[in-house]
């Protein structure tokens, strides 16, 4: 499969997902809680819809996980060789705070790597997407487009971590990076600072879902970088159990 030929219409697919979201983002939206009391608003709903009817007309025969979707059986799912991961907002948290640090993330998987993703935070107005093997790019706010390359310092001086789950084991790692100076960023928008070089590694010592980190993984492995468990696995994607083990993102000069 030609990743780079719907690439483009992957992003436009993105695009309106995220121009439905920043609607309901400026708006006096409701918020309710999902069983697990995690917070969702009619935003992932509206980009759930957008986006699995822009990825059916890019094509009718790619399966689609969602977290926004119906649970699918694994009897189902273990026979997808290639399927669209998506999380239609990573960072509801942050969308409900208003820090504007939430992102809309669409990843194509194939046996069980992220080959394709893309990334946008519709209220910074900054866009990632990349094809593995074929490089990263960023759109920043002025719409402009350009290449991006992870960072290759010598030790982690920039650590990324989560705003809303940042737990004691993440930070007893992070005590361990020696000195350095901690970003803190919501959402997958994390995976991307490492991606363009701003931030210099990402633990997560704590729980994340598939649909959380594919499409940023994609973008970070075309930046150069990579996702890898504390037993030093590649993270993998299409598992009975959703759930991620823990893991550090990074530029391959950590790994
Ligand atoms: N106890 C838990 N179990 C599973 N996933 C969790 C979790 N606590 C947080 N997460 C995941 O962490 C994401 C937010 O990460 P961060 O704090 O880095 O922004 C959430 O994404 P959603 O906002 O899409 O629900 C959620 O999926
Ligand atoms: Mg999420």
């Amino acid at each position: 499969m030609h990743y780079s030929s719907i690439l483009p219409d992957v992003i436009k697919v993105a695009d309106a997902a995220s121009e439905k979201v920043l609607h309901i983002y400026e708006s006096n939206f409701k918020v309710e809680y999902k069983e697990d009391q995690s917070p969702i608003t009619a935003a992932d709903i509206a980009s759930h819809e957008v986006i699995v009817q822009g990825l059916r007309s890019i094509s009718r025969d790619i399966p689609i996980l969602s977290e926004e979707g119906k649970s699918i059986p694994w009897e189902e799912r273990r026979h997808w060789h290639r399927f669209w991961l998506i999380d239609p907002i990573d960072g509801t948290k942050d969308f409900t705070q208003r820090t504007g640090e939430f992102t809309v993330n669409i990843a194509l998987i194939e046996n069980g790597e992220p080959v394709m993703g893309v990334v946008t935070a519709p209220a910074l107005k900054e866009a990632y997407w990349g094809v593995v093997g074929e490089g990263a790019y960023k759109r920043d706010r002025t719409g402009k487009v350009h290449r991006v390359r992870v960072a290759e310092p010598k030790e982690a001086k920039r650590v990324v971590a989560s705003k809303n789950h940042l737990n004691e084991e993440t930070r007893q790692f992070i005590d361990t990076l020696g000195d350095h100076e901690l970003v803190q960023a919501g959402s997958s928008l994390k995976f991307c600072r490492i991606a363009e070089g701003h931030a210099d590694i990402y633990p997560r010592l704590g729980p994340t879902c598939e649909w959380d980190t594919a499409a940023a993984h994609a973008v970070l492995l075309a930046a150069g970088g990579r996702i890898e468990t504390l037993e030093g696995e590649p993270l993998k994607y299409g598992k009975e159990n959703v759930l991620n083990p823990f893991f550090v993102a990074a530029g391959s000069w950590y790994f």
